[in-house]
């Protein structure tokens, strides 16, 4: 195996390879924030948690006067006595005792484990229905991926705190205040002595537990980052053999996969200490015991029953205290995990509702842009002053280069934006007083890159109307001319596509989401038509279906292809976000004007190819 460090990976002139991860792994205590995760534990305040409360209880009880009954009942009296009878009964008790123990413990396991579960379903389900709502300005500034590593991640490495962290941290607390208390009591001398190591057991142990933390924190760092290395080689397969990258891709991995290698080795060494150091601190403590207790029996200070008590709470001591610095550890990992997931919970759509926001009733289809200024962020100004004017029914071509806003004026009338100056209204109303779901309902958005959900073909037309029939699902693929196609697939309706439709050709794609919108019947119809060149047949096809979807609804295309903004009502020619010139084809060649020129320079050469 190659030793490498992360600069080696890879040539020096290669710049790829950048993932940005989550870092921070720990924050400091936060008392608020304690606060708020604990309020997850509320709606389970008076069913699960007092019943873990309980047994919990019941369990540290037992665990705690056991040894006392030994060492004060069955050695000094019944042992000292020689009285049958009442060992005899103590042994029993101590059986009945034992027995309950185990009951409450499974009990409690089992609670706490259905506690933790339950909140992490809850924080997940909030979250991810937080994370649905949120506008679109939000899933432009992070990758999915970090959206996943949140809703996965972040909300699993909350869940041992939930499970054990909390209860354990109550159970050992108590657990310890209650073994110190009886032991200062039995003997204040001898339990002295055992407990000046506590301290400094306590500092070593939560120490050294941090190291070991910190080392696998290092390894899921590292994991994370060959995780992104192989999800990004996979999906992008296609392009890096095409330009033959295999070698600096493999390279890479290498390099990664020797770190993971290391990072976990040395997690490894780190962790293999902390076993033997809590037998070495139980080994002191029996050390001092035995040296400085047997004197005090010699001297009668203490008697046999009070040495054998101590003796089992010692046995009991360092299992709660080195849990301790394992809980104190995790509140720190929780401290960051929450931090993030709140981050993403306090995120508030900035495209929101007013609380008397009204619905459309009827749709005619009317939309008008007045004065509407848009930036995406503060450097960059996408709109500046547009109007626009489009009646019911009209199919408005947009049109311009790369760049020029032909999408942004798309995405404001669908409103995943509010326009920063000036307003969008549709049938006269402004989009910031009408609900977001009527305005949607209304609105049929048809991308380039048709999203296919994995599910059957049927499924993947119905996503336009939930509730339609299999025969309406069906007349809507006849009526865009899907239907052949479809039923040349295996199964027909029932043949299952994987997420993104990959055995679909571009043009097939295309003709399913036509009628995924056709099915949804809406009002308007926004359409960013598919550059990708299809031939000529497929093209036909595509016309007429798209004649069939724009009947009697407004449209306003993002139109790529001449014969698509030839037929269009009114074509608005943008630049830098400016409208340059409006008009039909004929009005706009006739004025020789950028329309003119755009037609010449594009089309007419792909036309003649
Ligand atoms: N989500 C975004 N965040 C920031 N800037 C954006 C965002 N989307 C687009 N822009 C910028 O806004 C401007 C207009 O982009 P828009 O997508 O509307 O252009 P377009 O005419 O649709 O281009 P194309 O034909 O390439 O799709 C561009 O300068 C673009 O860089």
């Amino acid at each position: 195996m190659t030793k490498q460090t992360e600069e080696k990976y890879v040539s020096p002139h290669v710049k790829r390879f950048y993932y940005p991860q989550e870092t921070a792994v720990e924050k400091p205590f936060n008392w608020r924030q304690m606060a708020r995760l604990l309020n997850y534990l509320k709606p389970y305040a008076k069913t699960i948690l007092p019943k873990a409360l309980f047994a919990m209880f019941i369990n540290m009880i037992v665990r705690l006067f056991v040894p006392i009954m030994i060492g004060q009942y069955v050695i000094e009296q019944a042992i000292a006595q020689s009285d049958v009878t009442l060992l005899t009964q103590f042994i029993i008790l101590i059986g009945v005792l034992y027995l309950a123990n185990y009951i409450a413990n499974r009990y409690r396991i089992k609670l706490v484990n259905i506690l933790g579960q339950r909140i992490i379903y809850d924080l997940r389900m909030q979250l991810f229905s937080h994370v649905q709502r949120l506008s679109h300005s939000f899933f432009d500034k992070r990758s999915a991926g970090s959206i996943l590593v949140r809703i996965l991640n972040d909300v699993n490495s909350l869940q041992e705190l939930f499970t054990n962290g909390i209860i354990n941290l109550l159970m050992d607390v108590a657990m310890l205040t209650g073994i110190v208390v009886i032991l200062l009591i039995l003997s204040p001398q001898l339990a002295l002595a055992i407990l000046v190591i506590l301290p400094i057991m306590f500092y070593i142990s939560t120490k050294l537990r941090r190291r070991i933390r910190r080392s696998w924190q290092q390894v899921r760092i590292q994991k994370s980052k060959l995780n992104s290395h192989l999800n990004e080689s996979i999906q992008g397969i296609r392009i890096t053999q095409s330009f033959s990258q295999e070698k600096e891709n493999t390279e890479y991995f290498n390099g990664v996969n020797t770190d993971n290698y290391e990072k976990e080795r040395i997690a490894m060494k780190k962790s293999a200490f902390f076993g033997p150091f809590v037998e070495m601190s139980n080994a002191i403590g029996t050390v001092i015991l035995i040296s400085f207790g047997s004197t005090l029996i010699i001297n009668e200070q203490v008697g046999i029953g009070t040495f054998v008590t101590f003796a089992f709470y010692l046995g009991m001591f360092w299992e709660p205290i080195s849990r301790l610095g394992q809980i104190y550890n995790q509140l720190l990992v929780a401290m960051a995990s929450s931090e993030r997931i709140f981050e993403f919970l306090d995120e508030q759509p900035n495209v929101y509702e007013k609380p008397d926001a009204k619905s459309f009733e009827d749709m005619q289809g009317d939309i008008k842009f007045d004065h509407v200024k848009f930036s995406y962020d503060d450097d960059r100004v996408a709109l500046h002053e547009i109007d626009i004017n489009i009646h019911a029914g009209q199919t408005v071509a947009l049109v311009g280069h790369t760049g020029s806003g032909k999408s942004t004026i798309a995405n404001l009338i669908s409103r995943f934006y509010d326009p920063t100056n000036g307003s969008v209204r549709i049938d006269g109303h402004d989009l910031r007083d009408m609900r977001l779901d009527s305005l949607r309902q209304n609105i049929s958005v048809v991308l380039q890159d048709t999203f296919i959900f994995s599910g059957s073909i049927m499924e993947n037309i119905r996503f336009g109307r939930p509730d339609a029939t299999d025969e309406e699902v069906k007349d809507a693929a006849k009526v865009v001319g899907a239907h052949e196609f479809i039923l040349r697939l295996g199964e027909g309706y029932q043949t299952e596509v994987e997420e993104r439709g990959n055995i679909l050709s571009a043009g097939e794609r295309q003709l399913l989401s036509f009628a995924r919108a056709l099915l949804a019947n809406p009002r308007i119809l926004i359409l960013d038509e598919a550059t990708a060149s299809i031939d000529t047949e497929a093209e036909m096809k595509i016309q007429e279906a798209l004649r069939k979807l724009l009947k009697g609804r407004t449209a306003i295309m993002i139109a790529h292809r001449l014969s698509t903004i030839r037929e269009a009502d009114n074509i608005i020619v943008l630049e830098h976000g400016r409208i340059l010139e409006q008009g039909n084809h004929d009005e706009l060649i006739e004025q020789e004007g950028e329309y003119y020129h755009l037609v010449r320079s594009q089309f007419e050469m792909l036309e003649a190819l």
